[in-house]
């Protein structure tokens, strides 16, 4: 993880946060609610390039407003590989992993110092955060990437947090800043998480497909089901609207009521207390706030190895939250010990991680015995306890 950030800090809301239920669309954002906003490269870049500085003075000005109101507020800032293309004489953006490197190198300084300078002229401390995935994959550094946000916010900065793409690979990178905002909306146990964009929130296809409405309200990714987020996303951005209802759903899924708008609709939605009805799409919370190390488990961990199971120990896992044990397990994939984080994965796919009692070896010993019907190992621990288990919601796409 790299901080760095401006001197002096302006205290306001801060301090430790008890998470707050958001059911049904509210009418306002609630008071003291703890916000992460996201916005994507393609709302932070002018069509000739280069970084919209009208757009980001706008929402610096939003951000202060809403630090005013109590809100604690983090930013997600896309941008970095677009605001290094025009310095380095890019047209396109690179697909090459070293040029984009080298663009998101030069891009991020630009990005963070022009997000500086806008807030400070309202006031406002920020603080730049870089994350890689072992920051938030291995559980010590993702206590300790909790622990600088609750210091950071409790000193009224605003965070600034895009992923370190200078030193990501494609093998290790978090992906898009959809999902890096969903895992950081779960390391500030995030009220609200904002995913601001270049469309007015999700649409039943991409907007402009003939037939195609806005979908205003999503309850439960069951909904998402007959929606086609297919078409892939603007020229500068990643993961189109794929990866944001992907996103809106882990989120969802610890608490965390999301809300997929126009950037361009910034001030109606932040400006003012209440949240016209009529925009962007809004995405409730299907489950409670979670505890930090089942968050971990579930979103931000590497699974070093897959127990797959049958469908009575699936629902057994899912529907009546027990423990997964012995007798439901048919394969195993990969060779961890005892104590490392696996993948359950059911009949229709992953349902859950846990962190597996047996190593690799000690499970497929007993499949092997099952299989010609001789007694195996005389071992009595299930291979997930329901304490070290975290089910996975069903996704989009
Ligand atoms: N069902 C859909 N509803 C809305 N937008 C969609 C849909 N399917 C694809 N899209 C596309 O997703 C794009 C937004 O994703 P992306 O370009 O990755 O944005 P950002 O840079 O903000 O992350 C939109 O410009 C739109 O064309
Ligand atoms: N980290 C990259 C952005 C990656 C990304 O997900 O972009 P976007 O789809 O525009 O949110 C950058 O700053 O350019």
């Amino acid at each position: 993880m790299t901080t760095t950030g401006t001197a002096t800090a302006p205290g306001g809301p801060g301090g430790a946060h008890r998470p707050l239920e958001v059911p049904g669309r509210p009418a306002s954002l609630p008071p003291g609610a703890r916000v992460v906003l996201k916005v994507g490269s393609s709302s932070l870049t002018r069509a000739d390039g280069g970084l919209d500085l009208n757009r980001i003075d706008i929402l610096a000005g939003l951000i202060a407003r809403m630090r005013q109101r109590g809100h604690d507020v983090v930013l997600v800032s896309s941008g970095a590989v677009a605001a290094g293309m025009v310095p380095l004489g890019m047209e396109d953006r690179p697909t090459e992993l070293r040029l984009l490197q080298a663009a998101a190198s030069v891009g991020q300084g630009n990005l963070v110092a022009r997000w500086q300078t806008a807030m400070s002229a309202y006031g406002v401390v920020t603080a730049q955060v870089l994350l890689t995935v072992q920051d938030v994959a291995v559980r010590s550094h993702y206590r300790t990437v909790r622990a600088t946000f609750d210091a950071l916010l409790s000193l009224g900065a605003v965070p600034v947090v895009n992923e370190n793409d200078a030193v990501a690979t494609t093998e290790f990178s978090l992906g898009d800043n959809d999902h890096l905002a969903a895992l950081v909306s779960h390391l500030v146990t995030a009220d609200v998480l904002v995913l601001f964009t270049d469309v007015d929130g999700l649409w039943t296809a991409r907007p402009g497909t003939p037939g195609a409405v806005p979908v205003r309200h999503v309850v439960g990714s069951g909904q998402l089901a007959s929606v086609d987020v297919s078409a892939r996303g603007s020229a500068l951005g990643t993961g189109g609207m794929r990866s944001k209802a992907q996103a809106a759903t882990i989120a969802c899924a610890s608490g965390t009521a999301t809300i997929v708008a126009a950037a361009n609709d910034a001030a109606r939605l932040l400006g003012e207390t209440t949240i016209p009805q009529d925009l962007g799409t809004w995405f409730e919370p299907t489950g409670p706030h979670r505890p930090s190390r089942r968050l971990w488990m579930a979103y931000a961990s590497i699974p070093e190895g897959r127990v797959v199971i049958d469908a009575g120990a699936a629902r057994a896992v899912t529907v009546g939250k027990k423990s997964l044990l012995l007798p439901g397990v048919t394969a195993v994939a990969g060779d961890f010990e005892s104590g490392s984080v696996v993948e359950v994965v059911g009949p229709q796919g992953p349902v859950a991680r846990g962190i597996c009692r047996y190593s690799a070896a000690e499970l497929e010993e007993v499949i092997e015995a099952r299989a010609h019907r001789r007694p195996g190992p005389d071992h009595v621990a299930p291979v997930v306890h329901r304490d070290d288990l975290a089910e996975l919601p069903r996704t989009a796409g």
